[in-house]
């Protein structure tokens, strides 16, 4: 079941297309990363999920029906790139204060809270302000004011910002714990090697415009370069020549070889044998995302400037 889909949006600021008719399901349960470079409209695409913006044609389904801002916000837990944090507040005050708001009695907010600082080891926090907290800190604040009401789905907008490796796992296991009890967690980075680890489906825009949807396996596959490592046990005495592959790479017996078109990675290993060369590893080398998104948005780039360039002349 999807818990959210995005239907046709679109956002323009005069002639600025911010979001350009951008459609999209995202599945109950699952971390699904939303991409895209500088001003490419991932923020204001989450402002319309999160009703700060409305969308100036389109709709937004969430949880089966049409999204209504002023009672379905409860559903939803936005955690803004910007620090949206009072800082004379004292921490345990403003925790306590964000969870009434976000429909939680006094005294469940306080267990929750209770439970969280425990779980994230803020417990000493709760009379220190937020102007005296660093950076980190005030992150992992943020993290726990968003995610306290248990929502259903929960929006992160680089959560790791700010944050050490130690705070930085805490804080993924956490987003694991959540989407396995059946939160639908959108995480919005610039942090390719995260999306890779975290996210299970992707979504890349550009220019306003979805340019690659699909889980992150399938994209890693479908850019596949069709590239293996191969490892000998010794360097051979031979040149190594087949039709099958070509050597794109090669250091002393580790080997990067290209399958030809027509032929399949069988055939590359058959070729070892019948050599009677001692094949240690053979794998595959796929795309990284950080490579896939470069090229891609590289490629959009260019079509818009010759598009731009045909309508000029
Ligand atoms: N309130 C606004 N008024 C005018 N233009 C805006 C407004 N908000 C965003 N834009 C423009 O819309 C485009 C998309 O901006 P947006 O902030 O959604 O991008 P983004 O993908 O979140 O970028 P970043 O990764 O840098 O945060 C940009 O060209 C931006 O200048």
């Amino acid at each position: 079941m999807n818990i959210l889909e995005l239907h046709h949006l679109k956002k323009y600021f005069a002639t600025q297309k911010a979001v350009d008719d951008i459609s999209l399901e995202i599945e109950q349960g699952s971390i699904f990363g939303l991409l895209g470079p500088n001003g490419a409209g991932k923020t204001t695409l989450l402002r319309m999920i999160t009703g700060i913006f409305y969308p100036d044609e389109g709709e937004v389904i969430l949880d089966g029906k049409k999204f209504d801002p002023l009672t379905d916000i409860i559903k939803i837990g936005y955690m803004p790139e910007e620090r949206g944090l009072y800082k004379k507040m004292k921490i345990g005050d403003q925790a306590l204060y964000l969870a009434q708001l976000k429909g939680l009695s006094k005294s469940d907010a306080v267990q929750k809270i209770k439970y969280w600082f425990e779980k994230l080891e803020m417990q000493s926090w709760w009379n220190k302000k937020v102007e005296d907290l660093s950076k980190g800190m005030s992150q992992k604040l943020q993290f726990v004011t968003t995610v306290l009401h248990e929502p259903k789905l929960i929006i992160l907008d680089e959560p790791f910002s700010g944050l050490d490796p130690l705070n930085a796992n805490l804080i993924k296991d956490e987003i694991y714990g959540l989407a396995q009890k059946g939160s639908t967690i959108i995480f919005s980075t610039h942090r390719m090697e995260q999306v890779e680890e975290i996210c299970d489906h992707i979504v890349l825009v550009n220019l306003g415009r979805k340019i690659l949807d699909g889980s992150v396996q399938e994209i890693k596959h479908r850019f596949k370069e069709h590239k293996f490592n191969v490892q000998l046990s010794n360097v051979p005495s031979i040149i190594l020549e087949s039709p099958a592959f070509h050597v794109a790479e090669e250091k002393a017996n580790k080997y990067i070889v290209r399958i030809n078109d027509g032929y399949k990675s069988n055939d590359v290993l058959k070729y070892f044998i019948e050599k009677d060369l001692n094949v240690d590893g053979f794998n595959e080398i796929l795309p990284s995302l950080n490579d896939i998104f470069i090229n891609l948005v590289e490629d959009t780039k260019a079509t818009t400037r010759s598009f731009q360039n045909i309508e000029a002349n």
